[in-house]
């Protein structure tokens, strides 16, 4: 998939998004306004993603290259409309009829160009950090294209304050006068809270103290290249403008939250720390780690793990115990100079990673020796901007991390789509891909119940960034559309544990669970992630008892899965053969009564045929050499009458020869002549007599021949029927063989048959087996036992054990010689076939 498709979300899912988007059309968002006061926060356990759209005023660059200004409409606190403008691809598609140059869409509230930042946060943030100091977590994140205004939404400018610097501002007022300023109790893996020693407690100040003079050492060079947080007006009085940032003067911007602090124990105590990571390309990196602030060394990418519970952490984080806003804001300032900025066609200062800034607050009793009650956690996400490579022209660098950002992004959405689906009872479930990016594994709790999650949208005005601005939108409008199950937590809720500097648990307080149950909450997961160096060395043996015990019922709970799982294939083949049986006999049956119908209608065809033919053949015969009876009589007669006139002809020549030879004698000249005379006649008459009797020779003769030809063809006719009733001979005997292969086939199909059954029988046997060795294997020491080196291994030893049985004979070359009880078993040789 290119960069250009992959653009925000993928194009099924903005197809997706488009049709939402017009559901969406004149309908109002849903009734999920709830005030997030502690008692009802169970009723608001679900509600739909709040989605917030801030769109930004036109910067002095956009005014002047006279951008168009009628793309983006407001039409109400909840509605907006984008027009296309004409050089944008969303009019040159709805010209071809593909999509549309109008769009509406809806979000849980609107904030115009003219909104200012006391004015968003109020709008947006009052819910969320509101719970958060009652325990509820809270994750807001800011999705835009670059340049739309994400980082000055969350961090804002020294002169107007982001989102972030105010909810800090908001937490200390919450709990001042009630801050635990020690910092012995330090946040620890997802949810809980380690307990320092004194000497650790130093190196955390060390580090605190390392940090903040990173940035006294750096003011001059942060001034010059820094300008996301302050102003670089605001570089020549640094120190001052640092100086500046107390809460009071936040104080004065906005109203403080209302905040019930009257659920709050009053005897309690707040300890703040925070953390502030980035995730680029596809890597996590501490912003706050001085040691990587050199550019020339080499940054250590953090490892995502989970802990027991399967709740993500990020390891080694640097959690850094915090006093103020103000020092919170340089500590802001120290983790910006370290994250990936780079300057684009579209932003000067563009954020290239998401960065995760993250509040904690841990809440103790006011006592002593203070107990820990809960932990919550706030985190500010500022997703780095996605563009489209061909329009910022990236290369390089710039097109790697494009390329990453637009990934994970992708697969925000594809989160989110797929959350939004799982929500129709009527549809498939689907898989939702959080583990697919760092970004999503990182949010996943949240949109599992983990916490409240809130979307900033951020856009500008801009003609020339239309068509990524119309991404954003529809991908808010699914957002916005995905219902959180939010757990009903709050301090109290879900007691963190209190881990001690050698690593074991110290205080337990959930009031289910003691702190015995602990070593068997460390198992933890086989994830490739998983951190087990967070467990001391004896809960490590502990654990790898527990695991080796757990490996031997596993693999007797695997070995008998694998007997049932023979047996059901076994039977599963066996009911498979006897279908495939009865499917072929029932085959070679048809096609028998088929071939034998085919044959005989043959024969009957030729038979016809050749009758026919017969049939047509004497009629010719007879049409061709008819006489009428009368004719043929009349002709007889003439012909008996013709032979008269020969015979008498015959005996007229006999005497005249007779008479010649008397006439021989010269005595009479005048009876000669006479005689001559009559000679003559006779002759003539003898001469026509034979002429016609020479002429109905060549009829006869030509009769004859007619006849003749006509026995030559009835012949040839005769021949090709013998031909015809050969080849359909030969066509019988080869069917009569294939029929005969076929018995022959379901004899073969009857063996196997037979063969199944007797592998039944086997696998009964090993059953039995299997069963004795249970018996053995209880008897034995666990301990004793060799590991093997996965189930394969184990189930060939297991078998070789048993290696009288027929599966051991298979195996022969794993038996056991010393195996005493082998058991003859008649069966060995089938299973060897
Ligand atoms: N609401 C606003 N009012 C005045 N200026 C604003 C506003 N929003 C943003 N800006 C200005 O617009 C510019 C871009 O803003 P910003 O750097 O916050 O964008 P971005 O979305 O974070 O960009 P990228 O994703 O590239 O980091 C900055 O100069 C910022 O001061």
């Amino acid at each position: 998939m290119d960069d250009e498709q992959k653009n925000y979300v993928s194009a099924e899912i903005s197809d997706m998004l488009e049709s939402v988007s017009f559901l969406d059309l004149g309908g109002k968002p849903p009734p999920m306004e709830s005030t997030v006061l502690p008692n009802t926060e169970e009723q608001e356990a679900y509600q739909p993603l709040k989605v917030f759209l801030r769109v930004r005023p036109f910067s002095v660059a956009e005014l002047e290259n006279h951008e168009s200004q009628g793309c983006v409409t407001i039409e109400d606190s909840q509605t907006v409309t984008l027009h296309a403008p004409k050089e944008s691809s969303a009019v040159k598609n709805s010209e071809r009829g593909i999509g549309h140059s109008l769009h509406r869409f809806t979000f849980s509230q609107v904030f115009g160009p003219e909104t200012t930042q006391s004015e968003f946060f109020e709008g947006s943030m009052r819910e969320i950090v509101r719970a958060y100091v009652n325990g509820v977590n809270g994750l807001v994140f800011t999705y835009g294209v670059t340049n739309a205004g994400k980082t000055f939404t969350i961090q804002g400018s020294s002169k107007d304050f982001g989102i972030l610097p105010r909810s800090l501002d908001v937490i200390f007022n919450h709990i001042r006068g009630r801050q635990y300023l020690k910092m012995n109790f330090k946040p620890y893996l997802s949810n809980d809270v380690k307990k320092l020693e004194d000497a650790q407690v130093k190196q955390e100040e060390a580090i605190k103290t390392a940090i903040l003079a990173s940035l006294k050492e750096d003011t001059e060079s942060i001034m010059n290249t820094i300008t996301n947080v302050y102003d670089l007006e605001s570089a020549s009085s640094t120190n001052s403008a640092l100086k500046s940032l107390p809460s009071d003067s936040l104080e004065k911007k906005f109203v403080p939250l209302d905040i019930n602090r009257t659920n709050i124990h009053q005897r309690t105590q707040a300890s703040v720390w925070i953390s502030f990571y980035e995730i680029y390309n596809e890597y996590v990196y501490d912003l706050l780690n001085v040691l990587s602030t050199s550019k020339s060394q080499k940054r250590r990418v953090l490892r995502i793990c989970e802990d027991q519970g399967g709740n993500s952490y990020i390891k080694d984080l640097k959690w850094i115990n915090i006093q103020s806003t103000e020092e919170a804001c340089k500590i802001l300032k120290i983790g910006n100079k370290n994250r990936s900025f780079a300057c684009t066609r579209m932003n000067e200062q563009s954020s290239r990673s998401h960065s995760i800034f993250s509040i904690r607050l841990l809440k103790l009793t006011d006592e002593h020796q203070p107990r820990v009650l809960g932990v919550s956690e706030l985190s500010f996400c500022d997703l780095a901007g996605s563009e489209r490579c061909n329009k910022t022209q990236a290369f390089g660098d710039r097109l790697k991390e494009a390329g990453n950002i637009n990934n994970s992004l992708h697969i925000l959405g594809k989160c989110i789509a797929a959350l939004k689906q799982n929500q129709n009872p009527k549809m498939k479930p689907s898989y939702i891909p959080f583990r697919e990016s760092k970004l999503t594994r990182l949010f996943q709790p949240f949109f599992c119940g983990k916490g409240k999650a809130c979307m900033i949208v951020n856009i500008n005005q801009s003609a020339s960034t239309y068509d990524e601005t119309l991404h954003v939108m529809k991908f808010s409008a699914i957002a916005k559309q995905v219902i959180q199950a939010i757990l009903p937590k709050s301090f109290g809720y879900f007691t963190p544990k209190i881990i001690g500097s050698d690593g074991k648990p110290i205080i337990h307080f959930d009031v289910n669970t003691s702190v015995d149950d602990f070593p068997d909450g460390t198992e933890t997961s086989m994830e490739e992630e998983v951190d087990i160096t967070i467990l001391s060395h004896e809960d490590l043996l502990k654990t790898t008892e527990n695991l080796r015990e757990k490996l031997v019922v596993e693999r007797q709970s695997k070995l008998l899965l694998e007997v049932k799982i023979r047996r059901e294939m076994a039977e599963a083949m066996f009911r498979q053969l006897l279908e495939t049986e009865e499917a072929w006999s029932n085959r070679l049956e048809d096609m028998k009564d088929s071939f034998e119908e085919k044959l005989e209608s043959k024969f009957e065809m030729y038979k016809e045929a050749i009758k026919k033919h017969a049939y047509v053949c004497a009629m010719e015969q007879i049409e061709d050499h008819y006489v009428p009876i009368e004719e043929f009589l009349a002709e007889q007669g003439k012909v008996e009458e013709r032979e008269n006139k020969i015979m008498q002809l015959e005996k007229q020549l006999d005497e005249q020869s007779g008479r010649l030879l008397a006439l021989e004698s010269p005595s009479s000249d005048t009876q000669t002549t006479e005689n001559d005379m009559e000679l003559d006649l006779i002759n003539k008459k003898m001469k026509r007599a034979n002429e016609g009797l020479q002429k109905q020779c060549k009829e006869k003769e030509e009769l004859i021949k007619s006849l003749k030809f006509k026995i030559q063809k009835l012949n040839e006719t005769l021949l090709e029927a013998n031909e015809g009733y050969r080849k359909m001979a030969e066509e019988n005997s080869r069917l009569k063989h294939t029929v005969m292969l076929k018995d022959q086939e379901m004899s073969n199909l009857q063996i196997w048959a037979k063969r199944v059954l007797e592998l039944e029988e086997t696998v009964s046997y090993l059953q039995k087996e299997l069963d004795e060795r249970k018996k053995h294997l209880c008897v034995e020491d666990p301990k004793q036992q060799k590991p093997k080196k996965g189930l394969l291994a184990n189930l060939k030893s297991t078998v070789a054990g048993t290696s009288g049985t027929p599966l051991g004979k298979g195996w022969g070359k794993y038996e056991d010689s010393s195996t005493s009880s082998r058991k003859q078993i008649p069966l060995a040789h089938k299973v060897k076939e």
